[in-house]
């Protein structure tokens, strides 16, 4: 089970400045979808360039265009490139298809879904590395989580790798690890606090030992 650590609400030099503080307890550093809006595929490149060690997510959350915007972001150095599940299913493809010709992996997420299952088993068979499901910020604000999208993607899924993002914490960690997602996805559960550097290392902790330590 790997940690991704998304970065949404800062800017570059503020990316740069977290990375350096937790990049030992994470495997992913995530360049979340509004710094790309703010800053462009810039941020990805910098962040990529002042941590070559460290796989980078571009969560520019592709719709359309697919193999074009998956070239755009992996020629900024992106390893991981996300697209929407809602996306067409010659989207998806032409995504997959350049990422593998790039050595690039595509993670496809599931935010605003209805048929989770249906959706999840498709996507299995059109070849996305990563399947994630998703809470995205709006949901949140009315309490809502995916925990229960992970066990239903996990009962259908055979060949991606499963994911989960949307307001993970240190108190809501143990139910994630429980469902043995292979990656989580954690912003504000680091980014929030003040001190980030032992939010990630307890969260890494508990990822590592499968529980709570
Ligand atoms: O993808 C995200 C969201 O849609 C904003 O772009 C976040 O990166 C994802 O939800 C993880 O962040 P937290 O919810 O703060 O853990």
């Amino acid at each position: 089970m790997k940690l991704q650590l998304a970065l949404d609400l800062v800017d570059i030099p503020g990316a740069i400045e977290v990375v350096k503080e937790v990049g030992e307890y994470i495997d992913i550093v995530e360049i979340g979808t509004p710094v790309i809006n703010k800053e462009g595929l810039a941020a990805v490149k910098e962040v990529k360039a002042a941590f070559p060690d460290l796989d980078v997510l571009a969560d520019v959350k592709i719709m359309d265009a697919a193999g074009y915007e998956v070239g755009n972001a992996s020629a900024a150095g992106a390893d991981i490139v996300t697209i929407l599940a809602q996306a067409e299913d010659s989207s998806i493809r032409g995504a997959v298809e350049e990422a593998k010709k790039l050595g690039k992996k595509i993670l496809v997420d599931m935010i605003a879904v209805k048929d989770i299952k249906t959706r999840a088993a498709e996507l299995d068979q059109l070849g996305a590395d990563y399947i994630c499901v998703h809470t995205g910020y709006d949901l949140q604000a009315e309490g809502k989580d995916s925990f229960e999208d992970l066990r239903t993607i996990k009962s259908v899924v055979k060949n991606a790798k499963t994911a989960i993002a949307g307001g993970i914490k240190l108190e809501t960690l143990a139910e994630v690890i429980q469902a043995q997602p292979d990656l989580v996805i954690v912003g504000g559960g680091i980014t929030s606090k003040v001190d980030k550097k032992a939010a990630a290392q307890q969260i890494k902790q508990m990822i590592q030992h499968g529980a709570v330590v």
